[in-house]
């Protein structure tokens, strides 16, 4: 059996016309998603919003995006423009709103002008407005469709993905506490930031430049370190006409910097200069007489510096540094995005410097491997983009609509209590894995094996069915591992050490085995079943702060596989009420 938790809603007996209706709702949300980026820059730090109202022709009736900040909501300006003919209508937006209080907010706009159906391409990413405009929307009698919760087909995949893009800043820096930092670097063909000499105007064409001045004005800040400053005394405006313009800031350890500079001249846009706690006070007060802010660190480093820049509320920041800093950056964690601009040329120099510095990797399997790769040319060059970090997911720990439903159906996941269980002794410890409650499993020669965990029952696994003496060798040795803990530690190891004893399958069947001994587990300890049954309406999570799959994750932005098969079990206990059902194991 494959436990599936993505079911596709759209199962009817007329699927032609459903398959339809599935494509334009993917077609409209991935319109709201580009309408939503229009604004980016201006909005900062809030989502970028777009809304398409759509008549129930399938016609464009209305479309908006949030200006910026303050500004009327998209939703709003999309119901003025489609007038009557929101009535009746389909709403689609990129991201749930995050107001949904007084007379001008999103809900209360799609609400007074009658749309009955709204599709949302992802829920809020800040879990205290998470839900609540779903919610207010429901309860005034409108239809909601969030895409992969209520509208799961791989038809949706695109369009969610789209909506996730938009307000990636967002959700990283929710996710992290840290700004979205995006890294961009302009180089030559032959890896070169500069000539040896340290000059490197220009290495990009005209029309990169122009492309750098946009993501500028995308940005709340642009940042450099010292020696770029002193090197090329920069202005780092947005000079493409948009509008929005970023701060600009220093990152120097020294302050040993020249007294005059392009940037400090604060007329149009202001510098702030983070340095090292009591360097050079005096220049500091020079700084300080141009109107340039000074601000001192303990410890200066990027990660600081960019924890720092969140609590003032900076959401985006484009580091336009040399390889030094670029380096110090990616070694902290912070850079999520690269956009590395490659310019037909070569210049060549055993000293130049190239766009990142020493990170010690010595092997190329440490390399790191970017994620939703573009390229795209620009002029004569050639932009590479992609991200460091995937874009994090901040509502996995929620279960399905269908699995809370078949619960409960009068409860929301998002009104429901939480109950985290990790290690076997917190209250609902006996929920782990690692809770030495035995079972016995299948075997392949049709008799039954007793396993001491279901740990130990999911690990061997991995290396199941694999022709090869020491996959054997593992399997044994991880079920007489002498604990849950130990047969972790065994199967997690040697999957690392030794990919090619694991089976190739691993990845498609780890949820169904893991369900599987679950469900035995589950079935053949009553006091186990109780349990379970006892927690009906409440959420469950694994509040394991390393595993992002099985686990929660530290700040909920882990899968949470593990409470989800718990919940899906749950559910299916209830309602086999008193029927009997097979199970894949024996009772002890
Ligand atoms: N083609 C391109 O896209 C770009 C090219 N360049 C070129 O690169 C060269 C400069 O490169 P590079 O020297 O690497 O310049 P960086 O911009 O990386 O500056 C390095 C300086 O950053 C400061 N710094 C502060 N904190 C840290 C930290 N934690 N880790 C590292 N540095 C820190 C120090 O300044 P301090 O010494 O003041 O204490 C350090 O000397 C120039 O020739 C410039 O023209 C630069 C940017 C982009
Ligand atoms: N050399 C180089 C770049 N260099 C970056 O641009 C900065 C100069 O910005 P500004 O003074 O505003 O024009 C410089 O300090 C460095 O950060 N950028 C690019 O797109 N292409 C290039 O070839």
């Amino acid at each position: 059996m494959v436990v599936s938790l993505n079911v596709c809603c759209y199962s009817s007996p007329r699927p032609f016309l459903l398959c339809k209706v599935a494509a334009e709702d993917a077609t409209f949300i991935k319109r709201a998603a580009q309408l939503a980026d229009k604004s980016a820059g201006f909005t900062s730090p809030h989502p970028n919003f777009g809304c398409i109202i759509a008549t129930p022709s399938g016609k464009i009736a209305g479309e908006g995006f949030l200006y910026a900040q303050g500004t009327k909501p998209a939703e709003l300006l999309a119901v003025e423009v489609a007038g009557e003919s929101s009535r009746g209508s389909t709403a689609y937006l990129n991201m749930e709103p995050g107001d949904c209080h007084g007379d001008h907010t999103a809900v209360s706009a799609l609400v007074q002008a009658g749309v009955s159906r709204v599709v949302i391409g992802i829920r809020h990413p800040l879990s205290h407005l998470q839900g609540n405009a779903v919610r207010a929307l429901r309860s005034q009698g409108l239809q909601v469709d969030v895409l992969q919760e209520d509208l799961k087909s791989k038809i949706f995949e695109e369009a969610r993905k789209a909506c996730l893009l938009v307000n990636a800043p967002l959700i990283h820096r929710a996710a992290s506490r840290v700004p979205f930092s995006l890294l961009k670097y302009a180089m030559t063909l032959d890896g070169k930031i500069a000539a040896s000499s340290g000059h490197a105007a220009w290495i990009s064409s005209r029309e990169s430049r122009n492309r750098v001045f946009e993501l500028r004005g995308r940005s709340d800040a642009i940042i450099v370190g010292g020696n770029t400053l002193r090197r090329d005394n920069p202005r780092l405006t947005a000079r493409h006409g948009g509008g929005h313009m970023p701060v600009r800031i220093v990152m120097t350890q020294t302050l040993d910097l020249p007294e005059e500079a392009n940037l400090w001249d604060i007329s149009d846009v202001p510098t702030i200069v983070v340095t090292q706690r009591g360097a050079r006070r005096s220049f500091q007060k020079l700084l300080a007489s141009k109107g340039v802010e000074v601000v001192e660190f303990d410890i200066l480093n990027p990660r600081e510096v960019m924890e720092y820049f969140h609590d003032r509320g900076y959401l985006c920041i484009l580091w336009e540094c040399g390889g030094t800093l670029a380096a110090s950056a990616i070694s902290a964690g912070v850079i999520h995005k690269v956009f590395a601009f490659v310019a037909p040329k070569i210049i060549g120099g055993k000293n130049a410097p190239s766009p990142v510095g020493e990170l010690g990797m010595v092997e190329m399997s440490q390399a790191l491997d970017f994620i939703d790769v573009c390229y795209e040319q620009v002029g004569p060059d050639m932009l590479i983009s992609g991200f460091l970090q995937p874009i994090p997911d901040l509502t996995p720990i929620i279960p399905s609509g269908d699995e809370t439903f078949a619960i409960d159906p009068s409860i929301s996941p998002y009104e429901s209590s939480i109950i985290f269980f990790y290690k076997t002794w917190d209250p609902y410890g006996a929920f782990s894995n690692f809770s030495p409650h035995p079972i016995q499993m299948p075997d392949s020669n049709g008799g039954y094996l007793m396993w001491a965990s279901v740990e130990h029952y999911y690990q061997a696994n991995k290396f199941i069915g694999v022709n090869d003496p020491a996959a054997k060798d593992c399997i044994e040795k991880i079920k007489s591992a002498k604990s849950p803990e130990e047969a972790a530690r065994m199967g997690r190891s040697m999957q690392r050490q030794r990919p090619d004893l694991v089976r190739s399958d691993w990845e498609d069947v780890k949820i169904d085995i893991m369900y599987k001994a679950l469900r035995c587990k589950f079935s053949i300890y009553p006091h186990l079943n109780s349990m379970l049954l006892s927690t009906a309406g409440s959420i469950l999570v694994e509040a394991s702060p390393h595993d992002r799959f099985w686990g929660g994750g530290r700040e909920g932005e882990g899968l949470n596989y593990l409470g989800r098969l718990l919940m899906k079990l749950r559910s299916e206990f209830l309602g086999e009420s008193s029927t009997s059902s097979e199970s894949p194991c024996l009772a002890l």
